[in-house]
């Protein structure tokens, strides 16, 4: 099967374009092959590549930013998807596409499920909404996975944050009212590759070269992908600085979310229930397993 992968320098991009090996012929863009805020190139470039499957975890991911550049987020995390899923359309291919916790609004209690209505408080999250809208109206085999507060050894994330600041401050001061599971990066690449394989089992046709549209057409849909359990901002900062591989301890100060007012607004509790996922495709670790696996590694 041959798959287009858009973001490889990003932070799943990176992990995908190793965890798809072997699952196909992986053709790996990065921002100067294929631009998603110039939307004739991407039509080209899917022409020109002819995928069966089309996996996008390029996105606008600077959340404050983006409530300042609205046209542009909404051109890489809308416009963009929806152009991909046209070009599959047309090819009979596929898409896996990557979506975010903050499609949800944060006021429900308990964590979400895919059947809970979304409603986005920023223009990050109402675009991403709006990417996954645009993929699922267009009708084509797809697996639409929602994931969380994402981190790894590489890129811009939250963890790297912290374990910067703590070498260069005495107080770190980090809210404690909002939930969410941080979620590493090579767990969604490798629950991405577990579901592709699965997908590939799912189908009696045994060939894996190809889609089997019936069975993405039955199995696919919207999931919620994340580490199990949940957190705070404050609780993944207290894990993070309690690993060896942090050399100075700052001290730790809980504040709320008045007290650190950045443009975009952000879910309270953006916990994902993740059975739907689990149930069909594989389990998934704890969050504070997988931090600790990923900073042994640091
Ligand atoms: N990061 C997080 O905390 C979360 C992310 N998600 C979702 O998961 C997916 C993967 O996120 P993650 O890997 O963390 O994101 P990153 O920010 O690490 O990577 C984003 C990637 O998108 C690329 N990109 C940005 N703009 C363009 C553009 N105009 N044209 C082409 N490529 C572009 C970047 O390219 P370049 O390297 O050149 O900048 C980068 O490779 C996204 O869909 C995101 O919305 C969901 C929940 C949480
Ligand atoms: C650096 C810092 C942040 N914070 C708070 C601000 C914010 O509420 C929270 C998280 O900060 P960040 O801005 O790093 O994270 P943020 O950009 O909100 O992360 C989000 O990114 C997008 C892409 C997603 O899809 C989400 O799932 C989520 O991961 O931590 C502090 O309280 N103190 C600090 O010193």
């Amino acid at each position: 099967m041959k798959i287009l992968l858009t973001g490889r320098n990003g932070q799943v991009g990176y992990e995908l374009e190793r965890t798809l090996q072997g699952l196909g012929q992986v053709v790996a863009l990065d921002r100067a092959q294929m631009d998603l805020s110039d939307l004739d190139q991407v039509r080209s470039v899917i022409r020109e590549v002819k995928p069966q499957l089309i996996v996008n975890p390029a996105a606008y991911t600077a959340v404050d930013l983006a409530e300042g550049e609205v046209e542009l987020a909404m051109c890489i995390n809308a416009q963009a998807p929806e152009v991909m899923a046209q070009e599959a359309k047309k090819l009979g291919a596929g898409m896996i596409h990557y979506s975010t916790d903050y499609v949800f609004d944060g006021d429900q209690a308990g964590s979400y499920t895919e059947d809970d209505v979304p409603d986005p408080q920023s223009v990050y999250g109402r675009s991403k909404l709006a990417g996954e809208q645009a993929i699922q109206a267009a009708g084509i085999p797809h697996l639409i996975l929602r994931t969380s507060w994402v981190y790894g050894a590489r890129g811009k994330n939250f963890l790297l944050t912290v374990r910067r600041l703590a070498q260069e401050r005495d107080e770190l001061r980090i809210v404690a009212d909002q939930f969410g599971a941080p979620t590493w990066c090579r767990t969604i690449a490798e629950a991405t590759a577990h579901a592709l394989i699965q997908m590939q089992r799912y189908s009696g046709t045994q060939k894996d070269a190809e889609l089997d549209q019936d069975v993405w057409l039955s199995r696919g849909g919207l999931y919620h992908l994340s580490a199990q359990g949940r957190t705070s901002w404050h609780g993944l900062t207290q894990a993070i600085l309690s690993h060896p591989s942090v050399p100075k301890k700052p001290r730790l100060t809980a504040i709320s979310t008045q007290d650190y007012p950045l443009p975009a607004r952000r879910p309270a509790n953006s916990s994902l229930s993740c059975e739907r996922f689990m149930q069909t495709f594989c389990g998934l670790p704890g969050w504070d397993e997988a931090l600790k696996l990923c900073q042994d590694g640091m």
